[in-house]
């Protein structure tokens, strides 16, 4: 099994983390809290840490931090000096950065990680965030027409400087300069004449992680990723997911055994079930719980947003109750309904969250973990804190011995890299050009 570990913007995936009274309030501005993120991943021996980013305020600020705040690439420098082993994996949109800005960056964190960093490439989706950096945007397929001619520009970028070039002979030899040439890249949306400037890191060059939805993002993924970020509504939609999306890997002529998904989960903890849902419930209270109910009667057809939270849904009611079809994870949220749970016991189960949520005892947990990867899913879960660090510590000190007690995860690195914990093979440049 292999696992990365995320910390969304300091707090956790609960709106309400950064009120929980033991997390620190301002974690989303606070690097220290993101250092020790890193340290603990490590001792858990995880791949790596990751995060994502949406740089625009698209959150009421009234009540919670952004969702994304400090850059990425800036914690993962701090991140690399404070850590040894761990993979560090920073998203870059390639709606937003030019190549080589996007080259350089990467490679840099590379250098400085010693070969340990993905990039993850993604499109944007959001509008305000691209209105942020540009007066209008790219309509869809040109957005994505645009993506693929980024990816290959910085590929390209980073194949300019091949391994061995650096000679750093004191006799005055500098580099072998011939081996170091522009790619003159010439697309329709991004141009760069290169070549890099630096040499490649231990690993050659980033993973090449994704995060996307859509035909778009799937047939990138399938033909020109190693790794990639989901977001399974369900168990059964993640099995499906994996089994076409290794079909597709395969059709593209690559080998799925070398494509690690990570599943996105969300970990709730606690000394029994019981208590997991009530720190659910106080978490949801904590974030906007009126658009929660809301929302809960959109996926079960009723109206409950006005019925008392700590009963439930009345027999009369709830016989005129039917899943959301569009919204795949409806009939969970039906199902509880259904088995007599109060309203806040149904919402505190997490089937409106925006990762299916383990939660109980670190054994029950752990066996959702050991489910979800037995029953097919692919090779890994990026795992997603509820509150913040303190739940994070939670599960690295209560979940990860457990798995790897069941012998499902490491308890050593055995490489020094990210593609070596990955099992992937040195690579520096585009494909076609090794
Ligand atoms: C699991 C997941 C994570 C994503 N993370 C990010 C992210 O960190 N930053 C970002 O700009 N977009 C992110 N996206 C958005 C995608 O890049 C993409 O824009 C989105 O799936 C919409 O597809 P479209 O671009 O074809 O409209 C993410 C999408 C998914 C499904």
């Amino acid at each position: 099994m292999h696992l990365i570990a995320q910390l969304a913007s300091g707090q956790g995936i609960e709106q309400g983390g950064w009120r929980w009274p033991t997390e620190a309030a301002g974690a989303f501005i606070n690097e220290d809290i993101y250092l020790k993120a890193a340290q603990l991943a490590e001792k858990a021996k995880l791949d790596g840490l990751f995060m994502t980013d949406v740089p625009s305020v698209n959150v009421d600020l009234r009540n919670q931090p952004p969702q994304a705040s400090l850059d990425p690439v800036v914690l993962m420098a701090l991140m690399a000096k404070a850590t040894e082993r761990l993979g560090l994996v920073a998203t870059m949109s390639t709606s937003l950065s030019e190549p080589y800005t996007i080259a350089r960056v990467m490679r840099s964190l590379d250098l400085v990680s010693k070969g340990r960093v993905g990039w993850n490439v993604v499109t944007t989706g959001t509008q305000e965030v691209l209105l942020n950096y540009f007066p209008g945007v790219l309509d869809h397929s040109h957005k994505h027409a645009r993506a693929l001619e980024v990816w290959e520009a910085v590929l390209r970028l980073w194949g300019s400087w091949p391994e061995g070039a650096l000679k750093l002979d004191k006799a005055g030899i500098f580099a072998d300069a011939a081996q170091i040439q522009p790619i003159n890249f010439e697309g329709k949306y991004v141009t760069t004449r290169g070549p890099i400037l630096l040499p490649p890191s231990p690993q050659g060059q980033p993973v090449i992680f994704t995060a996307g939805g859509g035909q778009y993002g799937y047939a990138f993924a399938a033909t020109k990723a190693d790794a990639m970020y989901s977001n399974p509504p369900t168990l059964d939609y993640a099995k499906a997911f994996w089994r076409e999306l290794s079909a597709s890997i395969r059709q593209a002529g690559r080998n799925p055994n070398q494509f690690t998904i990570y599943n996105g989960i969300g970990v709730s903890i606690a000394s029994s079930e019981q208590e997991a849902l009530q720190r659910r419930a106080r978490l949801d209270e904590m974030g906007d719980p009126a658009s929660r109910r809301q929302y809960l009667s959109h996926m079960l057809g009723i109206p409950v947003a006005e019925l008392p939270l700590d009963a439930p849904i009345p027999a009369a009611l709830l016989q005129r109750a039917r899943p959301n079809a569009r919204d795949q994870r409806s009939p969970y949220a039906y199902d509880l309904a259904m088995k007599g749970f109060t309203i806040r016991q149904v919402l505190a189960h997490g089937p409106i969250n925006y990762h299916p949520i383990f939660l109980g005892t670190p054994e029950q947990v752990a066996d959702k973990f050991q489910l979800w990867f037995e029953a097919g899913v692919g090779k890994g879960f990026c795992v997603v804190p509820d509150s913040g660090l303190e739940s994070l510590t939670d599960f690295v000190e209560q979940v990860v011995p457990i798995l790897q007690k069941r012998g499902l995860l490491r308890t050593e690195y055995s490489g020094t890299t990210l593609r070596q914990h990955l099992g992937l093979p040195y690579q520096n440049g585009f494909p076609d050009k090794d």
